[in-house]
């Protein structure tokens, strides 16, 4: 809330007749509410005076506008719906004034122009910009569409299949591209958009395209609609139909959701007693990744393509070779899917050296361990790091289990071991779990902080434990999904309703993608640490000593044919059947007869209820955290908000209510944590911070 009595624009008049009138509101040059008046203001004061001939329109250091400012949304979405929104207006300042103006205008972008930015740019009679400058309307992962005139200009600029993939996608584009598409040219009259026939038959298949991607989501349909409108009754009745519509699609939860998880997401790199101790990132030049293997690789792969110059160390040639070979593989998918020149391949790859000995870690700056989770192999290796690595050096690993204090027990620089835990493929999943131990400095924290930045991962910092914060809400998710099966549920329905709900795969699907040794590796880490609530199924151990271990094997929970479709599998009864007797639990004719809504929240239920312990115990420094972590590492359908914004939606007492009854009926798996218990009595949110005192951190 704090942007909203800020910003501002400046007006100045050169002897040439020129007004220049620059948008100032840092740090993106947001559109407040006081940025718009005040444009309009200037924009008056250009038209009524004699000596002003034409007007300039741009950004202040090198930003034109990063668009409407995101946290006055929060107005909008607290005022009365028949109350005219402050948003109906800048929508006709842009069409009255400065659409409208008698006088010449151009917008000189640099830097970016998104959003409502680009709408203020695409309401100027023209635009010209740098050609690194991103140009785009992402509203639509707001939950929004396009509201300040963006689904009726940029149509006619660009024309009609460009602007529906611009705004459908959220991509922006760059400006030697926004040239070449005519987003900086003159408008294009609207006659030569599309003849009507064809522009159907686009939108036809946008519409196809939407509901498939998206099928929860109505914004996107919405946005069409108002693009149509435009063009089949004119830009004046689309104006007015994308008006009212993005006042209906600002007070909807999706919007809320997305704009919570907009914020949530820049806040984790915001960490109390860390990165408010006014320490600057150190310079990393180079890093040393160890272990060539599938994670080591992908973050070899991430690195370099960040422009890190990577040395990758192996135990002998043959991994060596391999490891190289899976980074150049992951490069070579990404230049022929025509994301990556040849020419920038090879310059890629030239950043990457493979060596088998400690030799050329004396200059590095920072060192990433992939190697397998052994705690006594870790530890010699942490111990020879400590030796050959100049004693700046970051010493990070990429456990997903194991203790950091105990791979770091025999070294006398505990505190600059870190975690950095990467998730599969690691050169595109986007979360980064930067895991501190309470020697961890702050300075190595915001130096990892500062290169999972620069390598495009959203960073979130979390303590030292079984699992960290993604593995521990990934353990009851599987784990619930077993118990509703062996119960009577339906395996393929679990997935779909899952599916439905908005997880890119239902957790028997995912099973089977990450493989079946995995899955039991991490499970019986789990068990260790975890007795009293982990739910002892032997379905996926039965399955996997009959050489079902998942996609690998080509059969898990389903069988996958040569292109990796997955189909079900009637053999798995026998199974589950097998499973079941072991359990010592027989079908219960609720189970088969679950409905979705009951099946989401048996299984998402007792992850909200780990997240509250996560969060209790201190390992997550703020709720928001979780949530990014479950967007980011579980796929969690980020128009729900994550995981502690959709619990607190449906409200504690509930969850507190139904997790209460599963274990009276089910057993402890189910039990609700202190935790939630008490936010239930109180009726109090999950995401409400936790005292202090409480924190382990
Ligand atoms: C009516 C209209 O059609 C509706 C709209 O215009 S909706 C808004 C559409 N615009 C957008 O969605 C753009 C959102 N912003 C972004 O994608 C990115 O911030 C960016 C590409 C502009 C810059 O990225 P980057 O340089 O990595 O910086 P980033 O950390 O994201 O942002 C810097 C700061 O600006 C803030 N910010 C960015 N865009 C903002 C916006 N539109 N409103 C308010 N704050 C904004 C961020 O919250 C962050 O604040 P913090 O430093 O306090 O955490």
């Amino acid at each position: 809330m704090a942007n909203r009595t800020k910003g501002r624009t400046t007006f100045e008049v050169g002897a040439d007749g020129v007004a220049i009138i620059t948008l100032i509101n840092p740090p993106v040059n947001s559109l407040s509410f006081d940025v718009l008046a005040s444009l309009k203001e200037s924009y008056e004061q250009a038209l009524h005076r004699d000596d002003v001939k034409a007007i300039v329109l741009t950004g202040a250091k090198g930003k034109f506008s990063g668009g409407f400012d995101i946290s006055g949304f929060e107005v909008l979405q607290g005022g009365k719906k028949e109350q005219p929104t402050p948003a109906a207006k800048p929508a006709d300042i842009l069409t009255d004034i400065l659409e409208a103006a008698k006088k010449p205008s151009v917008a000189a972008i640099d830097g970016l122009a998104l959003g409502g930015g680009l709408e203020v740019a695409m309401a100027c009679h023209a635009r010209i910009s740098t050609p690194y400058a991103q140009l785009g309307l992402p509203e639509l992962q707001l939950g929004i569409i396009p509201g300040f005139g963006g689904t009726q200009r940029l149509p006619r600029l660009v024309g009609l299949a460009k602007s529906l993939e611009m705004m459908l996608t959220s991509k922006p584009v760059k400006g030697q591209e926004a040239l070449a598409l005519g987003l900086l040219d003159a408008v294009v009259a609207p006659d030569q958009i599309e003849p009507l026939g064809e522009a159907r038959e686009i939108f036809k298949f946008a519409r196809a395209q939407a509901r498939k991607q998206a099928p929860n989501l109505k914004h996107p349909l919405v946005c069409i609609d108002a693009i149509e409108t435009g063009i089949v009754s004119g830009p004046r009745a689309g104006l007015l139909k994308e008006a009212e519509a993005f006042r209906e699609l600002v007070p909807s939860d999706t919007c809320k959701s997305l704009i919570h998880v907009f914020f949530a997401q820049r806040g984790t790199t915001k960490v109390p007693g860390v990165t408010d101790l006014g320490l600057a990132p150190r310079q990393v030049k180079k890093v040393a990744v160890l272990g060539g293997g599938l994670m080591g690789s992908g973050i070899a792969t991430a690195l370099i393509l960040s422009n890190y110059p990577v040395i990758l160390k192996e135990v002998n040639d043959k991994f060596l070779q391999a490891g190289i070979g899976r980074v150049r593989a992951n490069l070579q998918s990404r230049v022929k899917k025509g994301k990556m020149s040849q020419e920038k391949f090879e310059k890629t790859m030239s950043l990457l050296r493979g060596v088998l000995d400690y030799e050329s870690f004396k200059d590095v700056d920072m060192v990433i361990e992939a190697v397998i989770e052994n705690v006594s192999l870790k530890q010699q290796i942490f111990a020879d790091l400590e030796k050959y690595c100049p004693p700046h050096c970051m010493l990070a690993s990429n456990t997903s289990t194991i203790d950091l204090n105990l791979i770091g027990e025999r070294t006398k620089s505990k505190d600059r071991i870190v975690g950095a835990h990467f998730f599969s493929p690691a050169h595109v999943m986007p979360l980064l779990e930067i895991v501190r131990t309470k020697q961890t400095s702050p300075q190595v924290i915001v130096d990892l902080l500062d290169v999972g930045k620069k390598i495009k991962k959203t960073p979130v910092v979390v303590g030292n434990c079984t699992g960290f914060a993604v593995n521990r809400m990934f353990f009851p998710y599987t784990q619930a999904a077993i118990l509703l099966v062996e119960r009577g549920t339906d395996l393929y329905l679990i997935d779909r309703a899952i599916t439905k709900f908005g997880m890119p795969m239902g957790p028997f699907r995912l099973a089977d993608l990450v493989g079946f040794g995995v899955a039991i590796a991490t499970g019986m880490q789990f068990i260790e640490n975890f007795p009293e609530r982990t739910y002892k199924s032997m379905l996926i151990p039965i399955m996997q000593e009959d050489k079902r271990a998942g996609e690998t094997t080509k059969k898990g929970f389903y069988l996958y044919d040569d292109k990796r479709k997955a189909s079900p599998d009637p053999e798995l009864k026998k199974y589950i059947e097998k499973a079941r007797s072991i359990s010592g639990v027989a079908i219960d004719p609720k189970f088969t007869k679950l409905s979705e809504k009951d099946i989401v929240e048996m299984i998402f239920f007792p992850v909200v209820n780990e997240a509250c312990r996560v969060f209790a115990e201190g390992i997550a420094v703020k709720a928001a955290d979780l949530d990014i972590a479950s967007v980011m590492g579980m796929g969690f359908p980020p128009y729900r908000g994550g995981i502690m914004f959709w619990a607190d939606s449906l409200g504690s007492k509930y969850i507190y209510t139904r997790l209460e009854e599963w274990t009276r009926l089910y057993g402890e798996f189910f039990k609700p944590c202190a935790f939630l218990a008490e936010r239930a009595s109180k009726g109090a949110p999950l995401s409400a911070p936790v005292e202090q005192a409480m924190s382990r951190l």
